[in-house]
Order: C-alpha cells, then structure tokens, then sequence
C-alpha cells in the first residue's frame, strides 16, 4: 500500500478516468476520504454498488465542501459549468485539477470561478479504452502511462508537487508542459488519430451501404484497429475537437499536405518515397516501444532536432 497523498478527495463524473482514480485510490489508500459525484442517480447507485467511494451525491458543491484535492472527470465542454458549480463550496487551500483530453480550453473556462486561495492544476493522464461509464474503469489503468501536468504559469509549486504525488502513486510516470504546448502535442498524437478513425470507419460504413459489399465483414487487422478507436465516446470526442480547434486544424492541414505527397507518390509509382516513409515509420513506432519500456520521459518535440524528419537510412 502506498502512503496517503490526501485526506479528502472528491472526484466529479465516475466514468471510465473517474471511476479508475476511485479504484486506485482505494486500493491502495491514497485518500482518506473519496466523495463520489455525478448527475444521474442510476451512475451514481451503479459506482455506490461498486464501492468506488466513501460518500455519493448528485450535487457537485456538496461534493468538494472540505475537500483537500478536487478532481473533475467530466467532458471537457463541461468544464466550466462544474467550475462555476463547486466555486462557492471550495475551501481556501483547496486544489482543483482535471483530467481533460485538452488543457488550454479548461483552463479558460474553469480559471475565472476558482476562488483566490483555491490553487488550479490541470493534469492529463495518457491513459484510456474506448469505454465509457463507472464499470469500465480498473487501477491499473494509469500504471506506467504518461499524466501530463499543465499549470498555468505562476501556479503554486506545493500544489503542482502535490498533484505530481499523486498521479506518481496512481502509477503513472508525470511531466510538467504548458498548456499551448499539451493540445499542440496531443492534436497530432491523439486527436487527429481518432478523428482519421472516425472518418475512415464512417466512409467505410458509406461504402457497405452504396456497394453492399462486406466491408466490415471482411476488415483486416488495420480496419478493426480503426474500429476500436471510433467505437470512443461521441460526447467526450466532440468536446475535444471543438476545445482543441486551432491545434487540431493546424495538424490537419499539415497531415492533408502530406497525404496528397503520398496519393502523388502511388500515382507516379514513386515506390522510394513510399518505402522510404515506410521506413522512417517504422522507426517510430520502435522508438515509442523502447519509451514504453523504459521510464524516460519522452521528448515531446521540445529537443533542437524534435520534428525534424528523421534521416533516412542508407
Ligand atoms: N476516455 C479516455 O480514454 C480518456 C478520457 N480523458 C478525459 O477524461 C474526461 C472524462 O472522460 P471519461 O471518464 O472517459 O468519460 P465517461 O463518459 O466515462 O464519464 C464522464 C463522466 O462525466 C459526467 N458528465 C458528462 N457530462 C457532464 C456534464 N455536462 N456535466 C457534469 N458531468 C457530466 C458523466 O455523468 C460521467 O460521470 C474527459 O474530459 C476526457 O477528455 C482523459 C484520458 C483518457
Ligand atoms: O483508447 C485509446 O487508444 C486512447 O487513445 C485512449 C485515450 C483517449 C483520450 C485521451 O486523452 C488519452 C487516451
């Protein structure tokens, strides 16, 4: 058992991130305390009958009155209306964090209600399914995945530290950035990939219906890899790409520039550029395993060679 990081926490939405605090938490004692909040009574009865807290309420300000450590697990278009909502329960001393797919968007819609004396640390942890809802969560989810801390600047260090304690007993290896640069990184290594899923299994889908051929019958590895992806939550993806817009066009525009190089290449059979691409790729995906498998912190494209194509091998 891990030491105690908190005596109170409360967690705000019991879904699949939710519900994974509650379950790392209380396996391994890092609150005294967890009280349990989200709308809908029958969530609310189903994380009761789970045993995912101390205390259960459907009302958002009962929840963190008293509490040390204040974790909201909802979409992040709803981030400012539970800001608002717990604002006036928050005791002075109190943290806020979250765990948004999107960080610069949170902040400016949860920024404006925190009261001065309460401090605010957006934290992400890299970690997920396609699953949704309080039944799908598990404690090891977070164990050995990135939970990127994002504090506005002039945020407290004590509160940053306590954050950084807690998701490093929650399993997870952390790393301080800037907001800007979190939605800029995530756009490209997150957003967008589930955004190319959901295109592709939608034009898929598109194609049953006009040809009714066995398209989905028929999928190979690489498709169902895409429908597991696009199987995501609809709500909390919709909410990532309205609150991650410039970043997400940015990513795209340059992801279109490289796939019409790549249409170029099949149409004048320029098999080198393929294969080199191919290649380099390759190396990539090496590269992020050896990551996985040690626990240095990834780079980010924050080192002078970052983003730079790699070379290509001879
Ligand atoms: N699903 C994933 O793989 C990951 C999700 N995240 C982030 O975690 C957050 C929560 O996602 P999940 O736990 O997957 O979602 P979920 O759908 O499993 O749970 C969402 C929770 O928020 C509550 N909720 C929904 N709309 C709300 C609203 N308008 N006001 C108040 N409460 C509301 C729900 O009742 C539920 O308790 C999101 O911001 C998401 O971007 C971060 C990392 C991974
Ligand atoms: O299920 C997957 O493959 C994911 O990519 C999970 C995920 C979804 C959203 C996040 O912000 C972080 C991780």
């Amino acid at each position: 058992m891990a030491d105690k990081i908190v005596d109170r926490l409360a967690l705000i939405g019991i879904g699949l991130i939710g519900s994974s605090i509650a379950r790392v938490v209380r396996r391994d004692g890092l609150a005294g305390h967890v009280a349990v909040q989200t709308r809908r009574p029958e969530t609310l009865e189903r994380a009761r009958s789970l045993d995912l807290g101390d205390s259960y309420t459907t009302d958002a300000a009962d929840a963190v009155r008293d509490a040390d450590l204040v974790i909201v697990c909802v979409p992040v278009g709803a981030s400012g209306a539970v800001a608002e909502a717990i604002a006036p329960a928050l005791k002075t001393g109190a943290i806020v964090s979250d765990v948004g797919s999107t960080k610069t968007s949170v902040i400016a819609q949860m920024a404006p209600h925190i009261p001065p004396g309460v401090r605010l640390v957006p934290a992400h942890p890299i970690a997920g399914t396609e699953h949704s809802g309080p039944d799908a969560g598990f404690a090891d989810l977070f164990r050995n995945r990135w939970c990127l801390i994002t504090p506005p600047e002039g945020t407290d260090e004590t509160a940053v530290d306590l954050v950084t304690r807690f998701w490093t007993a929650c399993g997870a290896n952390t790393d301080i950035m800037t907001p800007d640069h979190h939605d800029m990184v995530l756009a490209i290594t997150s957003h967008v990939p589930h955004l190319i899923a959901y295109n592709i299994v939608g034009t898929a889908a598109e194609l049953e219906e006009v040809t009714n051929s066995e398209v989905m019958k028929f999928s190979a590895g690489g498709f169902r890899d895409f429908t597991r992806i696009a199987a995501s939550d609809p709500t909390m993806w919709r909410d990532v790409f309205l609150n991650n817009r410039e970043a997400v066009l940015e990513m795209l525009g340059r992801f279109t520039e490289d796939l019409t190089a790549l249409q170029r290449a099949i149409r004048w059979g320029d098999g080198d550029a393929l294969f080199d691409l191919f290649t380099r790729t390759r190396a990539i995906r090496r590269g992020i395993i050896e990551y996985g498998q040690e626990t240095e912190a990834p780079d980010f494209g924050r080192s002078p060679g970052a983003g730079k194509p790699a070379q290509k091998p001879e």
